[in-house]
C-alpha cells in the first residue's frame, strides 16, 4: 500500500524535561479531513507543534511526510515540504493590511509550486474582500482567523493543520468558517487536521475523529462509530 501523506510513529515529545506526548501513532491519508479532539491540556497543540518542529522537543519516534523523514528539518523547511500550521493565537501582523498578511504565506510555497494569486484567495474567501486594505489590528477575532487560514493555504500546502480555529468565535462565524474549511477540503482536495473542542464544528468539517488524552491517542474512528459509543464523550471530552 502507498505511504499515507503523514505518518507519525511512536512519537514522544514535550517541553524541557516534561514529557507530554507518550507514543503517538497516527496516519493521515491524502485528501482526508481528520479531527483531533481532547480536553484542555490533553496534548493537541503539542502534537501539531511537534509535527512542525515549532517548540516541543522530540524524545522518540518518527514523523514522515510522503515517506520522507521530517526529523532533521527546521520549521521553515517543513513548511516548504508542504506542512502548514494555523496556530491557535493566529499571529496576524497588526500594522500591515489583510492582503499583505495573506501574501506573506506565499513564501512557504514548495519548490515548483506556484502559490495562489490574490484573486484566487479572494474567490475562496469572499468575506475578506471588503477588508483587503484594512490593517491587521482593526479586525474582529473571526476576521483574523479567516486571514490566518487564507495565509495558511496561499502556498497550496499538502497538509493544513488548524489549531482550535473557532475557539471564542460567535456561532454565525463558526458556521461561516465551517463552510470555508469544507470547501477547501471537498472542492480543492486539501488534506486537513483540525484540533477542536467544538464538536459540532469538528463534525461539520471532518470525516474521521481521533481522541487524545494525557498525551496518548485513545480512540480513532468515523463520526458514525464515535456516535455509537456515547461513553467516549464523557470519558475523554469535557462536554
Ligand atoms: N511551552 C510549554 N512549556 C511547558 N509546558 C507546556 C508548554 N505548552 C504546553 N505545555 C503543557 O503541555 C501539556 C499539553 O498542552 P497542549 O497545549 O498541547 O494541550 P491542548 O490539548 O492543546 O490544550 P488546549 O485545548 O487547552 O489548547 C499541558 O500540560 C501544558 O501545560
Amino acid at each position: 500500500m502507498a505511504d499515507p501523506l503523514l505518518r507519525i510513529e511512536a512519537l514522544h515529545s514535550g517541553y524541557g524535561d516534561a514529557a507530554v506526548l507518550h507514543g503517538i501513532d497516527l496516519a493521515i491519508e491524502e485528501g482526508s479531513a481528520v479531527a483531533l479532539l481532547g480536553r484542555n491540556g490533553a496534548g493537541k497543540s503539542t502534537l501539531l507543534k511537534t509535527i512542525l518542529n515549532a517548540g516541543p522537543r522530540v524524545t522518540g519516534g518518527r514523523i514522515t511526510l510522503d515517506g520522507r523523514d521530517m526529523g532533521p528539518l527546521a520549521p521553515d523547511a517543513r513548511a516548504r515540504a508542504g506542512l502548514m500550521l494555523v496556530p491557535e493565537d493566529r499571529r496576524i501582523f497588526p500594522h500591515i493590511t489583510v492582503a499583505e498578511n495573506i501574501a506573506l504565506g506565499a513564501h512557504a510555497a514548495r519548490p515548483g509550486v506556484k502559490p495562489m494569486t490574490m484573486d484566487e484567495i479572494w474567490a475562496l474567501f469572499p468575506a475578506l474582500v471588503p477588508f483587503a486594505a484594512r490593517a491587521g489590528y482593526a479586525l474582529s477575532g473571526g476576521q483574523q482567523q479567516m486571514v490566518a487560514v487564507a495565509r495558511g493555504v496561499i502556498a497550496r500546502p499538502r497538509l493544513l493543520l488548524l489549531d482550535e480555529p473557532v475557539e471564542g468565535l460567535a456561532p454565525v462565524i463558526v458556521d461561516q468558517m465551517a463552510g470555508e474549511i469544507r470547501r477547501l477540503h471537498r472542492d480543492h482536495g486539501l488534506t486537513v487536521l483540525v484540533t477542536e473542542q467544538n464538536l459540532s464544528f469538528a463534525r461539520a468539517v471532518t470525516d474521521q475523529v481521533h481522541l487524545i488524552d494525557s498525551g496518548q491517542l485513545v480512540y480513532s474512528g468515523s463520526w458514525h462509530e464515535f456516535d455509537a459509543d456515547p461513553t467516549l464523550k464523557a470519558r475523554y471530552l469535557a462536554v
